[in-house]
């Protein structure tokens, strides 16, 4: 194992850098896709606000968003509803 390696991963075997060196290019894969996924879902929520705004209606629909933050709230728990609501603001900006 080289210095640099061991800096980098904070392992302290060679076997250790090799797992977390290979882990986190997995982990950099999903990052990948999650942004990619948070910014088709930030096109395809904006088609709702234009289409809601151009009918004569408002951005933001509360009782959606509730049913939104419910359902991560329910599959990740606490933190799942901050991020349920970080997400929500990349869609449809502050309010
Ligand atoms: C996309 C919509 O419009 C807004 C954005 C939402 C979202 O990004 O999930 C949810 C509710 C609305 O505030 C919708 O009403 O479904």
């Amino acid at each position: 194992m080289t210095a640099t390696a061991s800096d980098k991963t904070g392992a302290h075997t060679p076997e250790a850098a090799d797992v977390i060196t290979g882990a986190r290019e997995r982990i950099d894969s999903l990052d990948d896709r999650i942004i990619g996924l948070i910014q088709e879902r930030m096109a395809v929520s904006a088609v709702i606000q234009e289409a809601r705004i151009t009918s004569g209606g408002r951005r933001v629909n509360l009782s959606r968003e509730m049913e939104v933050l419910d359902h991560y709230r329910q599959a990740l728990g606490k933190p799942g509803t901050a991020l349920a609501m970080t997400m929500l603001e990349l869609c449809r900006g502050r309010v």
